[in-house]
């Protein structure tokens, strides 16, 4: 099958332009979905359970009377793992478990330091009461992404953990259940979209409200997130998956054809470029994706996916290339090429790095232990991968000896009456030793 995936080169005079215009598709998409997710979002806060019904039997093609129906208790997702092959089974507790090794060892511990006069100082970590987790369910179901979003929060020590996931047309997947199963996720609720992101922030007869809403979702899910922000946390925008791969031109094109292809087929949305130093490998890749795009399942997202969003770029040279790459600031940054711990701390802005030829972004969407909600559009630039510090919140701890208090009040005394605080000043001056 033909494709007609976008080609350019560095060395165009519209270059910056064209890359501008690539990475631009989030603004337009924003406007367009803006509205609807603020009218859904509106209802279910003012409607509760009667609007998270209408509107999940809209969206999901669902005919849903009473919300009990919604809800999918910790025993019957227990049940579900027993109608699930014990191979995946298998999988899923193995990858359960290098997620949570990874995720251990970021764990962050209160800390303090007692200074000379007995003052104490320092930090007291404490987990979340309760979050929600969005899986997302609307093209793929992601059993992974619930690994992905509940260990991190299981390894903060969260109290309670609600997980929405849609099923559209009412099918349920029992690998979805079994994965919250095997992750311990006390009760979920089968709602998506923009109405189960409103659900979770402002409460519904049936849904609790929760402190944080994590993860991933398409534009729907991302924008209102963004919505509800402030009513509760969120921990970042991860919307349609993107992968840049930077290579060298030494790599299998087959193997790299399919990379592109791996985060293509998540969703017409998603996209995926490749960046070469080699004019030529670039056409092999090309070549290689018109055939291998026949055998795929999901070849028409792919084909929408690439034609839309996906590019083929042609660079001078690695420094142009890694340039290129810090202002795409992927989810996702393949480095297929001989040397990647030369160039990785060249890399400035991407969600996760896949560092050489063995190292597809399959791996870690799966299990290699790292987390695979990643920031995407160009968030990298500023957001990190769901960690188990989006699980944890911080409370400053300061203890004051009767010297210490006494020494600082003349620091807070004057800084406070510079502020024409005189309560502030007083309070401060009451503590001081010598009060002279
Ligand atoms: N960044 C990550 O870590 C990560 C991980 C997994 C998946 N993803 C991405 O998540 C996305 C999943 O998207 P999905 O669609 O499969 O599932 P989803 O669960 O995010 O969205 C499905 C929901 O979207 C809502 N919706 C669909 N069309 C609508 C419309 N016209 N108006 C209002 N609401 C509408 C419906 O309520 C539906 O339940 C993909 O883009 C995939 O690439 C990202
Ligand atoms: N690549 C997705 C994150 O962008 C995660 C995923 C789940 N399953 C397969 N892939
Ligand atoms: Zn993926």
């Amino acid at each position: 099958m033909q494709l007609n995936i976008r080609q350019f080169s560095s060395k165009d005079a519209n270059f910056r332009k064209d890359l501008e215009q690539l990475l631009s598709w989030e603004s337009v998409s924003d406007t367009r979905v803006q509205k609807s997710v603020e009218e859904i979002v509106n209802r279910v806060r003012l409607e509760g359970d009667a609007a998270l019904i209408e509107l999940t039997n809209k969206f999901d093609r669902r005919s849903v009377s009473s919300a009990a129906e919604l809800v999918i208790e910790a025993d019957e997702l227990a049940q579900a793992a027993e109608r699930v092959d014990s191979k995946i089974v298998d999988a899923l507790k193995q990858a359960a478990e290098r997620v949570k090794s990874y995720h251990e060892r970021q764990v962050q511990p209160s800390w303090q330091y007692e200074e000379a006069d007995g003052t104490i100082l320092g930090q007291q970590i404490t987990p979340l009461d309760r979050v929600g987790v969005y899986v997302p369910g609307g093209k793929a179901a992601y059993p992974s992404s619930v690994l992905m979003n509940v260990m991190p929060a299981k390894v903060a020590g969260v109290g309670e953990i609600v997980m929405v996931v849609p099923t559209p047309d009412s099918e349920v997947n029992d690998i979805v259940l079994t994965a919250a199963h095997v992750a311990g996720v006390d009760r979920v609720i089968t709602v998506g979209g923009a109405q189960a992101v409103a659900a979770l922030a402002y409460g519904t007869e049936t849904v609790p409200k929760v402190d944080k809403i994590v993860g991933p979702g398409n534009i729907y899910v991302a924008t209102a997130k963004r919505m509800v922000f402030g009513a509760v946390g969120i921990d970042m925008i991860a919307g349609p998956s993107e992968i840049l791969v930077v290579s060298d031109g030494e790599s299998n094109p087959d193997w790299i054809a399919m990379d592109l292809f791996s985060q293509a087929e998540h969703d017409e949305d998603a996209q995926s470029i490749l960046i070469s130093t080699d004019a030529a490998f670039i056409e092999k890749v090309k070549v290689s994706m018109e055939r291998q795009i026949d055998d795929m399942s999901r070849q028409e997202i792919i084909k929408t996916s690439l034609e839309g969003r996906g590019a083929l770029i042609h660079v001078e040279s690695m420094e142009e290339a890694v340039e290129v790459a810090n202002i795409v600031a992927a989810e996702h940054l393949e480095l297929s090429i001989a040397n990647p711990e030369e160039w990785v701390g060249k890399i400035r802005h991407a969600g996760a790095i896949f560092m050489g030829r063995y190292t597809p972004e399959a791996l870690g969407d799966y299990c290699a232990g790292p987390n695979h909600v990643l920031p995407t559009s160009g968030t990298a630039r500023f957001s990190s991968p769901l960690g188990v510090y989006d699980f944890q919140k911080r409370s400053s701890i300061i203890f004051c000896s009767h010297e210490g208090a006494s020494e600082m009040a003349k620091i807070a005394s004057p800084l406070a009456r510079g502020e024409s605080l005189e309560a502030h000043a007083l309070s401060a001056e009451f503590r001081m030793i010598d009060k002279a």
